[in-house]
């Protein structure tokens, strides 16, 4: 291995130090990246507010869009770790699912990433697009040593069933085959399922959270069965930002993602 490949190599180990707890290897990552996507949804007025709640539950990193990088920062509380969505789409777009690159990765480091993120719809129409963009994400990506977090969702006219295990297992190997550090996808519904989305990926695998949930427990189960199944951790937005106490909940997830306590210990955490 050549010095530069190796310098290379060290700037993202670094890096992923920074969005994932040194001592368990996993990571609590808070998405808030909604406002581009559906506009400012409840939770996502104040961002300043919001990522301090988020940081003192023990969040290990934010990802967010460039241009609330500045309005975001807190200089100030809990550091959490920085992560740059460079994808966008919107709902009001006849093609909502096709998401387009919006930033790039020495934009995001100009301002700071510890990570980048990309998003991807397998099944779309335009699916072709966002691999392409996928592959020149990730080439640059190894070239400035910056981890790359790929979001891959199966969404568009084929996909019968977006929560299908063997289709998402698919959506991780294919962000882990495209170069990404770590992938992250829905969550299959049972830890037997979603184990096999695990063992079928190379790299660290996290799930998205979804619409809010009816209560705190189907999230805390949901944590709980990603995290026996191997996950490496979470990135849940709705269900911790529109959570009636954002640090309290964000707090409960850490426990079972970094502590691996039962989803009993977890609930008592948010009574306490
Ligand atoms: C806004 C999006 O497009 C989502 O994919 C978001 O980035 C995300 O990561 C998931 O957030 P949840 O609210 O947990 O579904
Ligand atoms: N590391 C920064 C990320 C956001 O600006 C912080 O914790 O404030």
């Amino acid at each position: 291995m050549g010095m530069e490949l190796a310098g290379k190599q060290i700037g993202k180990r670094i890096r992923l130090e920074r969005i994932f707890d040194r001592e368990t290897g996993k990571t609590v990552i808070i998405p808030m990246d909604h406002g581009v996507t559906v506009g400012p949804i409840p939770g996502l007025t104040d961002m300043k507010e919001i990522i301090n709640q988020v940081a003192l539950g023990g969040a290990n990193a934010i990802v967010i869009h460039k241009g609330i990088v500045t309005a975001g920062h807190r200089g100030g509380g809990p550091d959490v770790g920085l992560i740059i969505h460079l994808s966008g789409s919107t709902s009001l777009s006849p093609f909502p699912n096709t998401k387009t690159l919006v930033c790039t990765v020495e934009e995001a480091i100009k301002l700071g990433a510890d990570a980048v993120s990309i998003h991807v719809n397998l099944g779309d129409e335009n699916e072709r697009e966002m691999l392409r963009d996928f592959g020149e994400v990730s080439k640059k990506a190894l070239d400035w040593g910056m981890p790359l977090l790929a979001m891959v969702y199966p969404r568009g006219p084929k996909i019968k069933d977006s929560y299908d295990p063997d289709t998402i297992a698919h959506c991780a190997r294919l962000g882990a085959e495209l170069g990404a550090d770590v992938v992250k996808v829905s969550y299959t519904g049972s830890e037997e399922t979603f184990r096999k989305v695990v063992e079928g990926c190379p790299v660290p695998v996290v799930i998205a959270g979804g619409p809010k949930m009816n209560s705190d427990r189907e999230v805390i189960e949901m944590v709980k069965g990603a995290i026996e199944a191997g996950g490496a951790g979470v990135s849940i937005g709705r269900n911790a930002f529109q959570h009636a106490n954002p640090t309290k909940i964000v707090r409960a997830i850490a426990q079972v993602v970094h502590k691996n306590v039962s989803v009993e210990e977890a609930l008592k955490e948010l009574e306490g």
